[in-house]
């Protein structure tokens, strides 16, 4: 047995003469955890749908535990859980009932169901939310069911598509800590898109796509050491100071009202500024590389544009207004 989770190899989705994936290929390590980052729009939903068996490929192969999702679907089903983007709860039912519904579908006996849906909500502390209707959940609560539901029939991988999109950063961090408790103690494979850069650095593996396309894939700090920009934070002592560095330094971009930041990934270069400028300076600190900057200097833009955060407010609303 291969000890791959997930194959994808040069896998090809279009939407009319839109390329959703233009030759994308990758491995996930089975009990290992992957992030897609990407923009709105990069092709990360496409991928798990065709992960999921959801869409098929229209090109290229995908394998997920052994199965291949187009030629084998059934057992490929069986052994990945997921969490949609948008909610697939259903509103009228409560928390118990949800988990019944799926544990019935995926045909476990009821013995089996009702002991792994108590320690699934259990797990996500949702105990005492057990009898209550799903529509009077919060944001938070839903997904914290939703990754419970998505592990009654206990999958080997878990596909989870912006988990966190819409919920506040306290929740988030807490959806986060479930999914490492669940990894360590279950050996989960777990895949997870985002678009929120600071939810990926403690991955194992960081897949950047953009356009259909990956353009890096490696450990977060390995991305950083090749493709990020390690900064120079600057305190100039008054306004005569500031004028001179940037006239020296025209790269210099402003941080906030006072302070400057210079690109020092050469020592030459920030020795050469440091002895030129020591004693022009009230503060002078480094700024290690943040993905933030890797995915600056790989597309040549910020991933989060207005348009993103306006999508966010978008989804979120649509979430709340509970739709069926
Ligand atoms: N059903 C569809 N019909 C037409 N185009 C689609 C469809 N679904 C996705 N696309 C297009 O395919 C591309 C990839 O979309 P996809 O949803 O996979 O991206 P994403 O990275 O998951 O973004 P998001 O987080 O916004 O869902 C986008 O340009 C999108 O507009």
């Amino acid at each position: 047995m291969t000890s791959a989770a997930v194959t994808v190899e040069d896998v090809r989705a279009t939407y009319g003469t839109k390329a959703a994936l233009d030759g994308v290929s990758l491995t996930i390590p089975r009990g290992s955890s992957f992030a897609l980052l990407g923009p709105n729009g990069a092709g990360k939903t496409t991928l798990v749908n065709i992960l999921c068996t959801l869409r098929r490929p229209d090109g290229g192969r995908a394998v997920v535990a052994g199965a291949d999702v187009v030629r084998q679907p059934t057992k490929a089903r069986r052994s990945i859980g997921v969490v949609f983007q948008d909610s697939s709860l259903d509103d009228r039912l409560s928390a118990w009932e949800n988990l019944e519904f799926h544990g019935l579908v995926y045909g476990l006996a009821p013995k089996v169901r009702r002991e792994r849906s108590a320690a699934v909500l259990a797990l996500v502390e949702l105990e005492d939310w057990r009898d209550e209707i799903v529509r009077s959940f919060s944001g938070g609560m839903r997904r914290r069911l939703e990754i419970a539901r998505a592990l009654l029939h206990e999958p080997e991988i878990l596909f989870l598509d912006e988990p966190t999109v819409g919920l506040d950063a306290q929740t988030r961090q807490r959806i986060w800590q479930y999914l490492d408790q669940l990894r360590r103690e279950r050996e989960l494979t777990v895949l997870t898109t985002t678009h929120y850069i600071e939810e990926v650095e403690s991955a194992d593996m960081v897949c950047i796509i953009d356009h259909g396309k990956i353009i890096a894939q490696a450990p977060p700090d390995d991305l950083k050491a090749q493709y990020g920009t390690r900064w120079l934070h600057i305190l100039p002592r008054d306004a005569a100071a500031t004028a001179a560095i940037l006239a020296r330094y025209p790269n210099a971009q402003p941080l906030g009202s006072h302070s400057l930041a210079l690109p020092a990934d050469e020592n030459a270069v920030t020795d050469a500024f440091l002895a030129e400028f020591r004693d022009s300076l009230s503060e002078v600190r480094f700024q290690e590389p943040t993905l933030e900057s890797v995915f600056l200097s790989l597309t040549g833009r910020e991933l989060r544009d207005r348009a993103d955060g306006q999508r966010d407010a978008e989804k979120a609303a649509g979430k709340r207004g509970g739709r069926r």
